[in-house]
């Protein structure tokens, strides 16, 4: 299990990302689109789909939400799925599909399971990469053409198979995907503002909501309106787009030993998360298949768990839609901003030592209750360094920067009480941030059992995960604070001692 640091992280989509200005699922500058339009009408004019527009009546998909796929907790497709699988090639499994207490439906071992067994085997016959053959040849050909990247391509392509029901061959697993997968992308803006307002994982909502979107309109402009036949609207449409969006954010795998290429697995789909396992899926070149090595024993009725990446629980809830237990996750991480003073007598420069290494006057770094990166600390000297300290700036900017190559922890002793003591503040206001809004909106909701979230209503629902995530958030910042206080008592302490050694010293020799 070669770089498991590197795999775990990518193990399933989208990887953690430290700055969420690095996140790139888009767009518009991704699109190569070919210079010559006669050409492509001349190869596609006479090209015809029959796309089932399914949910008949008036009711349109945006009201109505996909028309295909099942409710989250149905095992009502499930063992039509299993049947399929095996029949296309999916070797006797150790497990099975059943209803479970973390995650609604998940694998559950049917037989003794070894710890370090394979389990699995997945072909890739079975496997959804985007150069799988399309029902509807003539559509895939235009996106081809299109040179449409691997996300917006395999979002297509889902929402294409999706709407031929029964003539696609992925038929069986699009009918037990999630209707409506657990998504941040199904949150409203005044969700979003509402329940996650004291959390940095609000504005990256905000921005995936926005890729996704860019990404639709997108493909509508360029593409779809061209070929209305292949793609009609009534099929291919914001809503459409957000459910395989959702599909591909909660299930999406990257396989590392296939040079990082990404799939839909179908089967393997089915296993859960768990903070405390370190397996993840990967293409087994001798087996020839999706597989994972376990890294514990399971008995008969217990449900099998996969790591989904070293992941916080802001970015579970983000791409997967969850919030694990208080506590339970090890990779918890919560996103501290910093910011450099308007009022700074060097703001211009400091700002511009900045800008030349690809960060700004407002900056996000992880905490985590272990400790937090040497860039963060980078940034908080450069925040405080004063004028005389002029020529340090670009090298502190640069060590702020997670783009350098060296990892060597910046110090500057003159002024690491005034760094740490930046940081303790930018803390603290977080904290009254999370405060006020668990003050606010948790009473009352803090011990609501959200393992059946059907039984809750939708806002209860929201609120809850809200607050557990916010709970996690700051129980890190309440760390980071203890931590920080005690090393600047530490420092004032030392001070104090050596202030007086050096009196007794100056009394001495008087
Ligand atoms: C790859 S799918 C796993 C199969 C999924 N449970 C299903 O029935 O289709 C990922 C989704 O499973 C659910 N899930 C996975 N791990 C979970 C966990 N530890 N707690 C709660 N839900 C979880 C979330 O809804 C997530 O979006």
């Amino acid at each position: 299990m070669a770089e498991a640091s590197i795999i775990l992280q990518t193990s399933l989509i989208p990887t953690f990302s430290q700055n969420p200005s690095q996140y790139t699922l888009k767009t518009h500058s991704n699109f190569y689109f070919p210079p010559s339009s006669s050409k492509r009408s001349g190869l596609f004019h006479r090209i015809r789909c029959s796309v089932s527009t399914a949910s008949s009546g008036t009711e349109s998909a945006t009201q109505a939400g996909v028309p295909w796929g099942c409710d989250i907790d149905s095992l009502e497709n499930a063992s039509s799925l299993q049947e399929w699988l095996s029949e296309c090639g999916l070797p006797a499994q150790k497990m099975a599909i059943q209803k479970v207490d973390v995650g609604e439906r998940g694998l559950v071992a049917l037989k003794n399971i070894r710890k370090g067994e394979k389990l699995l085997f997945v072909p890739p016959t079975l496997f959804i990469t985007a150069d799988s053959e399309w029902s509807c040849r003539e559509a895939g050909e235009v996106l081809k053409q299109y040179n449409v990247p691997d996300w917006p391509l395999l979002a297509t392509y889902l929402i294409s198979e999706a709407g031929l029901t029964n003539s696609s061959r992925w038929s069986n697993y699009i009918s037990a995907l999630p209707r409506q997968p657990y998504s941040l992308l199904y949150w409203t803006r005044s969700e979003l503002d509402r329940y996650l307002e004291a959390s940095q994982i609000r504005q990256r909502a905000i921005e995936r909501i926005n890729d996704v979107t860019g990404t639709y309109n997108d493909l509508r402009d360029r593409i779809f309106s061209k070929y209305p036949d292949l793609f009609p609207e009534k099929v291919f449409n914001m809503e459409s787009f957000k459910w395989s969006f959702g599909i591909l954010f909660s299930r999406l795998v990257r396989l590392p030993s296939m040079d990082g290429r990404v799939a839909l697995v179908p089967w393997a789909d089915m296993l859960n998360h768990n903070c405390e396992v370190e397996t993840f899926l990967d293409y087994d070149k001798s087996s020839q298949g999706v597989v994972f090595t376990t890294d514990r024993a399971y008995q008969p009725g217990e449900q099998v768990f996969i790591s989904y990446g070293k992941k916080s629980n802001g970015e579970l809830l983000l791409s997967y839609g969850f919030v694990p237990r208080e506590g339970t996750n090890p990779r918890d991480s919560v996103e501290l901003p910093l910011s450099l003073k308007k009022s700074d007598k060097c703001y211009k420069e400091k700002l511009e030592a900045l800008k030349k290494h690809g960060l700004s006057a407002s900056q996000c770094f992880p905490l985590q209750v272990t400790g937090w990166p040497v860039e963060l600390m980078a940034y908080a000297y450069l925040a405080v360094s004063p004028p005389s300290m002029k020529n340090r700036f670009d090298e502190m900017a640069a060590a702020a920067s997670n783009k350098t190559t060296s990892k060597k922890d910046p110090r500057y002793p003159e002024i690491e009480e005034d760094a740490l003591q930046f940081v303790l503040d930018t803390c603290e206001a977080s904290i009254s941030k999370y405060s006020k809004y668990l003050g606010v909106f948790a009473s009352g909701t803090m011990d609501l059992d959200v393992t059946n979230p059907k039984l809750l209503n939708r806002k209860v629902f929201l609120k809850q995960l809200a607050v557990d995530l916010c709970t996690s958030e700051r129980r890190i910042l309440f760390r980071a604070q203890y931590i920080l206080r005690r090393r600047l008592r530490d420092i004032r302490n030392g001070e104090l001692r050596a202030l007086r050694i050096f009196d007794g010293l100056r009394k001495f020799f008087n």
